[in-house]
């Protein structure tokens, strides 16, 4: 069993034993508090570029299957877990986690204390580490030191967002979804209710988009800091008002930075399967999947034409918005659950019925 160190760049050094990839590999260090669901954790585009590890002490016990993949390459830097399960048994799995990483190119790291990282994280914020092998060059100082004079990555989307359109075809609503580093389990909603999607680059022009003749458009999930998507955010502001729109978390952020709105970054995110938030028009309190590390600042929208709809309970943070003027809402925690609980997955139910009225609007102008 070959050693390997965790480095973080406060100078912490944690010893553990390597699974997957021999490589190292860098990223920043964030932690993710779901029971299960750890295949879709690792292929979640949204993850790019950070080391990811789990709360949960014991993680690989039903493999890997051939279903729960939300992306074809996983981009995630890293896996970190207390225990990993060396004999999985379940009947839909085909690899171990570890032959599915090391398959990946993706280093892991097991047998460290997860709950001391995940305090580092809550009280000093999500934090830069290197993943190395335990050789005795390693000087940690130096480590150290490279790990602060690197510069945050930016623009994650670009990474992650597909090359060129696609379609899904289905006999219902025409559906553009503009994929900035998408969940399969979007595009699954959207086809179980036999929408006709077209999948589409993050940078595709509102005038490409519009020439399809969409009934709604759908903004995914994916990585980074929403600022950094600006051909994504000039792409929606002029798409605002002529299509109904419905988006998921970083499409939730981008759509209110295109209103005008502010993001900022929470400390250590929102990462897990167990998150409750309150929709503020009927009081009714979702149990939700989450995976981000921004939030559109909720003072922020006194200056737009925004209204907060949904709020996190755990730190009060703003989980989603609507537009007062056209029929476009957003939330910024995951409907589609992949992994978590399903209690918001009528939200794709609401943007169909969004689409009918619209589309039904359109008919009596005719
Ligand atoms: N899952 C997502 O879409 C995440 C959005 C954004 N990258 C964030 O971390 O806040």
């Amino acid at each position: 069993m070959k050693k390997r160190l965790l480095i973080l760049e406060d100078g912490t050094v944690f010893t553990g034993t390597a699974f997957g990839s021999e490589r190292a590999s860098q990223g920043e260090v964030v932690f993710t508090t779901g029971m299960t669901g750890y295949q879709e954790t690792i292929s979640d585009p949204s993850f790019y570029g950070q080391i990811v590890t789990l709360t949960y002490p014991l993680i690989g016990n039903y493999g890997i299957n051939r279903d729960d993949f939300e992306s074809i390459t996983p981009a995630i830097r890293g896996f970190v877990v207390r225990e990993l399960a060396k004999t999985p048994s379940n009947f839909r799995c085909d690899l171990t986690v570890d032959e599915y990483l090391t398959s990946k190119d993706i280093p892991g790291i097991e047998g460290i204390d997860t709950r001391k990282l995940t305090r580092i994280i809550r009280s000093k914020g999500s934090v830069k580490a290197i993943l190395t092998a335990a050789d005795e060059e390693v000087n940690v100082d130096e480590v150290v030191a490279k790990l602060q004079a690197t510069p945050a990555i930016t623009h994650h989307v670009r990474e992650v967002s597909p090359k060129a359109a696609y379609p899904s075809p289905g006999r219902g609503k025409r559906v553009v979804l503009i994929d900035y580093g998408m969940k399969h389990g979007i595009l699954r909603e959207l086809n179980k209710r036999d929408c006709d999607v077209l999948v589409v680059p993050y940078n595709t022009s509102a005038e490409e988009i519009l020439a399809w003749h969409p009934d709604g458009i759908m903004l995914s999930n994916g990585p980074g800091n929403p600022e950094d998507v600006v051909e994504g955010i000039e792409t929606v502001r002029d798409l605002i008002g002529k299509v109904p729109m419905f988006g998921i978390c970083l499409g939730h952020q981008i759509f209110s930075l295109a209103c005008g709105a502010r993001s900022f970054k929470l400390p250590f995110g929102h990462r897990g399967g167990n998150h409750p938030v309150k929709d503020l028009r009927t009081g009714r309190t979702d149990l939700t999947s989450q995976n981000h590390g921004y939030a559109i600042d909720i003072d922020s929208l006194k200056d737009t034409d925004l209204e907060i709809t949904h709020m996190a309970l755990n730190d009060g943070t703003c989980e989603g918005v609507r537009h007062k003027k056209y029929p476009i809402f957003t939330v910024q925690y995951h409907p589609e659950a992949s992994p978590g609980p399903e209690d918001s997955n009528h939200l794709f139910d609401e943007f169909i019925e969004m689409m009918e009225v619209e589309a039904g609007k359109g008919k009596q102008h005719a």
